[in-house]
This record gives structure tokens, sequence and C-alpha cells, in this order.
């Protein structure tokens, strides 16, 4: 292929920045504020006092929303013409980043606990991204008679420990305690991705509060300064689409499967990993599993959004200013979007049965592992127990 045609097919990653409202806390506090958006220019100003001089600093972005911004907003505008790619056979990832209790978690699933679903199956106000995708992707293939499957992963990843969020509990003898602390390997899936061995893959048939609610519950939180409830992680949630296409007989010709990640991952000091992009711009960490997870995303074959989130206010210049430069490098980053190719039935099917080797050798995995934690109880109990009795009985 000719360099300028490579280049022709190069994309930037697309970068969104989202300034929260004050909340009420800060308002009564009166806490000045320091972030003004132009949503119309595309600009977001910040206002630094330095040795007395008033000086702003200025920063242009694909698209900016400002504190009045709402939800659907945020969504009609940017995110419907991203879902609409994966729809069409793209992979997609779209991610929020910025400095604890700037709205992460809020833009990517909203506050799905306060507020119910509307009688016709609208969407709270208050929803976000996530449900929001779920149920474009779920309207558009209903409204094409599609014949279709959707599947989703919810992990978190925490010093670079991966664990599963909606792996269920019920399943498995493992004490909650040791469940949080069980990691999941990356790996190489052998067609240049990268796989999590051992993740939960759940079918959604129409809502996804619940499953959001579920994964959200198990995600490690703590109060900080700017956020009462504070992840104190990444996230990754992601959406695979199976898209089958029959022939006019009526049987399965050939199908898609297209993938949507959306993450949350957070910036500061908290956070051991730092910036994704800063890394893969920098190609330092190249072992990072945050690296490694978003390395199709971050100058591979994947369309990418990053949501930059900040505060508005005072205390958090310095936050914000690192959250806006980062973001800013990110602009420069270019993928090289590939659409998912159609599988014939013969290749789906042996697709299939490669899957079916690995959830084998995975089965066989836990079971292994139960035993090991089984035994691990059983000394315990013998250990710490009360005097432990083995009876011998004979009959006859
Ligand atoms: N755009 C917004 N409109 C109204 N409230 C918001 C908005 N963004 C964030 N908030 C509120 O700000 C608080 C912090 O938001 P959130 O928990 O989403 O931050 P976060 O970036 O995920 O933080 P952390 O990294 O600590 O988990 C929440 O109470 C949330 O409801």
């Amino acid at each position: 292929m000719s360099l300028r045609h490579e280049k022709e097919m190069e994309v930037n990653v697309q970068v969104l920045l989202l300034c929260r409202p004050f909340s009420d806390d800060e308002l009564r506090s009166k806490a000045p504020q320091v972030v003004t958006c132009n949503d119309y220019n595309r600009e977001v100003a910040v206002s630094q006092n330095i040795a007395g001089k008033h000086i702003d600093r200025v920063f242009t972005f694909d698209k900016v929303f400002g504190p009045n911004a709402r939800q659907q907003d945020l969504y009609d505008q940017a995110i419907i013409p991203i879902v609409n790619e994966v729809l069409e056979g793209f992979n997609c990832t779209i991610f929020a980043y910025g400095q604890t209790g700037t709205g992460k978690t809020y833009t990517m699933e909203g506050e799905c606990k306060r507020s119910k679903s509307g009688p016709n199956g609208e969407l709270p106000a208050e929803a976000g991204v996530i449900p929001r995708a779920v149920k474009q992707i779920f309207d558009t293939l209903e409204s094409q008679n599609a014949e279709y499957s959707v599947k989703v992963t919810f992990l978190e990843l925490y010093n670079e420990e991966i664990t599963d969020l909606l792996a269920p509990e019920e399943l498995s003898k493992v004490s909650l305690e040791d469940k949080q602390k069980k990691q999941l390997p990356l790996m190489e899936d052998g067609k240049g991705g990268i796989l999590v061995r051992g993740l939960e893959e759940e079918i959604v048939t129409s809502e996804i509060f619940t499953l959001l609610e579920r994964g959200s519950a198990k995600r490690r939180t703590a109060e900080t300064l700017l956020n009462k409830q504070s992840s104190r992680s990444h996230s990754l949630f992601s959406i695979t689409i199976h898209i089958k296409e029959a022939t006019p007989e009526g049987s399965c010709k050939r199908g898609r499967r297209n993938k949507q990640e959306l993450g949350y991952f957070r910036a500061g000091d908290q956070c051991t990993c730092g910036a994704p992009w800063s890394r893969s711009l920098q190609m330092v960490f190249r072992d990072s599993k945050l690296t490694r997870l978003l390395r199709d995303s971050l100058g591979g074959r994947t369309k990418t959004c990053i949501i930059a989130t900040v505060s508005p206010e005072v205390h958090c210049l310095e936050e914000t200013l690192s959250t806006l430069d980062y973001a800013h490098r990110a602009k420069h980053i270019k993928n090289k979007p590939e659409v998912n190719q159609k599988m014939m039935k013969s290749t789906l099917i042996k697709d299939l049965y490669g899957e079916i080797e690995r959830l084998k050798a995975e089965v066989l995995h836990v079971r292994k592992m139960e035993c090991i934690y089984q035994r691990r109880d059983f000394i315990k109990k013998k250990v710490k127990g009360r005097p432990w009795q083995i009876r011998l009985s004979r009959w006859g």
C-alpha cells in the first residue's frame, strides 16, 4: 500500500472537553470559577494569576461542553455518530479521562440508581453514555429486523490488577475478599488483539441498568476531598455486537462482530498508571496493563473518542491544566480504523470452535482453583476451628 494511501486512512483520536457544573458545596463556599467554556468556538479558557498578572490559557478541542450541557446534548452531538460507526462495522472506543470528582462516572453511567426508565422505555435525563449507547444499538438493530446478539464485559483495573466486575459470586465458593483479589491475566488473542482471560461475558437482552448497578457496586470506592464516592480505579465496559446476515433461504450465511469499548480512566496522583496516552506517546512503561488494554484504541485500528472531564473551580486548577495538556496532546494520536471483515459461515464456525476450546480450558482452570480453595478452607477450619474430630465407623 502506498504511503499516501496509508496516510489517507489515518484519523485522529477525537477529543471532547466536558466541564461539570459547581456542586452545592462549591456554590455554598463561593469557590471562584477559573474555567470558561465557549461551546460554539470549541474553546476552553483557564484563568491563572501568575505574579499578580491575569493570564488566560486557551485550548481548542473537537467539541466543548460547558456546565449547562445535558447528558443528552453530549450524546446527541458527539456519541450517536460513533455508535452508528460501530453498527457499520468499526470497533470504537469512548473513554472519559479526568481528575477525581470531575464527572467520569456521571458521564459514562449517569445516575442510574436514582432515576428509573420512563413508561415507554425512554431513558431518564440523567442516563449516561453506556445506557444510551445500549439503547441506540437495540433500537437500530430491532428496526432493521436483524438477527443479533449483544454481549458485555465490565472490568476494573486497580494497581495493575484486573478484576471482573460481572463475575457471579454464587457460582464460586470463593469468599468476596478472595474474589476481589482474583486477578485476571491479559493475553494476546492470536489475531493481533488483547484479551482478558476468564472475563465474564453477559448477554444483554434489553435494559442495562441492573447490570451496571451490579458491576458498579463492586468497584473499589473511597472518599476523596473532591468526591464522597470516589472510584479508586480505572474501569472498562465493552459491548460486542454480533450481527448475522441471512441468505434469502433463511440460513445464516455470514456474520460480523463489532466491538464498542467504554472506559473511565482516572487522572491524578491517586492512580499509579498516569495518563494512558502520555505513555503511548512517550513509549515508556510499555508493559503497563492500561497501555496494553488500550493498545488498539491509541494508535491502533479502532476509532477512539476521549471525553476529558474537568471541574470549573479554582482548587482544581493544577489538575485541570494537567488534564487539558494531556487531552490536547492526545488529539495528535492517529489511528487507522478498519471495518471488521464479514465472516463466512465456515470461518464463523471455526471461530466458535476456538471459543468453545478456550471456554473449556477456563472451566478446567476454575474447577482446579475451586479445588485449591476448598482444600485451603478445609485446612483453615482444621487449624483455626474447634478441635477437629475424625470419626471412624465400621459397619458389619
Ligand atoms: N455534568 C454533571 N452534572 C451534574 N452533576 C455532575 C456532573 N458531573 C459530575 N457530577 C456530580 O459530581 C460528583 C462526582 O462525579 P463522579 O463520581 O462522576 O466523578 P468521577 O470523575 O467519576 O470521580 P472519581 O474518579 O473519584 O470516581 C457526583 O456527585 C456527580 O453526580
